[in-house]
């Protein structure tokens, strides 16, 4: 069983190397052709192995894994069909002639990046100093302060420094289909907070439907990849720090029978290999 996971194409916050989390952006025109390529290699890889693309899709509810889910189906000459997972989980279906089905949830949201959402990473490093912000960054217990939702609910025109100031103001509209307490959504989450919080989703739902549906495409964020990938590979607590996730380079996980891990792969290893470290540096030069 296999499972292609990638994170999304450059967002609009990302080229502009401002910390994201919550805030609902676009792809950027190259975050679009990144997602295109991420396509093309999956089509190639498949083709080359005998096997079938992946026939059900998994997203966040953010917008920029939705687009870059859209770029891909539009490559795979696939129509998408979107559910939001909501309280109960649904029974998914695969993919059917055109159809392919995609479950969007905020369980696969990027780590919320409380008071540092719509920051600019060189300033976060200037005023915490390169030690806690890698730890804030990277440890798998690192949290940064949290938000003050009331404020970022209140769309005004003070966007401050850096145009983001103003991260979710849909935000109490925008989950209502989710049917939960909204005191459940987070303001401000370590690694550790999206691994609990993502993990019913991929045991209840995208596991067990591996075997009825085939493989499945996850479309991510930098903090839902690695979640996933501490799960199920077993990565510990302390070398998951060093885990850094390119955009929109799939990888492929392959598991047994029993969803144990047996290896995983990237599409493009040498691209990701040099643009994961370019992840890492985020905020530390340039
Ligand atoms: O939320 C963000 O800004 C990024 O997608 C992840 O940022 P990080 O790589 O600095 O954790």
């Amino acid at each position: 069983m296999r499972l292609y996971v990638l994170r999304h194409g450059q967002s609009e916050v990302n080229s502009k190397n401002i910390f994201g989390g919550w805030i609902d952006v676009h792809l950027t025109e190259k975050g679009l052709q990144q997602a295109k390529n991420s396509a093309i290699l999956i089509k190639e890889y498949c083709k080359s192995q005998g096997l079938e693309l992946p026939k059900v899709g998994y997203t966040s509810r953010l917008i920029r894994t939705e687009e870059t889910i859209n770029v891909i189906l539009k490559e795979f000459s696939k129509e998408p069909e979107f559910h939001i997972v909501s309280g109960a989980l649904p029974t998914q279906r695969a993919s059917d002639g055109d159809i392919f089905p995609v479950y969007q949830s905020w369980r696969l949201n990027e780590r919320h990046y409380g008071s540092w959402q719509g920051q600019g990473k060189h300033k976060m490093l200037g005023e915490y100093g390169e030690e806690k912000y890698m730890y804030i960054r990277r440890d798998y217990f690192g949290k940064p302060p949290k938000a003050d939702l009331n404020r970022e609910m209140v769309q005004d025109f003070d966007q401050g420094d850096t145009g983001y100031e103003f991260k979710e103001p849909n935000r109490h509209v925008k989950y209502l289909e989710e049917e939960i307490n909204h005191d459940e959504l987070p303001n401000g989450e370590s690694l550790c907070d999206v691994v609990q919080r993502l993990n019913p989703l991929l045991q209840d739902m995208i596991l067990p439907s591996l075997r009825d549906t085939g493989d499945c495409l996850i479309v991510g964020h930098g903090s839902t990849v690695r979640s996933l990938l501490k799960i199920l590979e077993g990565i510990s607590d302390s070398e998951i720090k060093e885990v850094n996730i390119p955009n929109a380079i799939p990888s492929v996980i392959e598991l047994d029978d029993n969803f144990k891990f047996v290896r995983k792969f990237y599409l493009d290893p040498e691209n990701a290999k040099v643009n994961a470290e370019l992840v890492r540096q985020e905020g530390l030069k340039g």
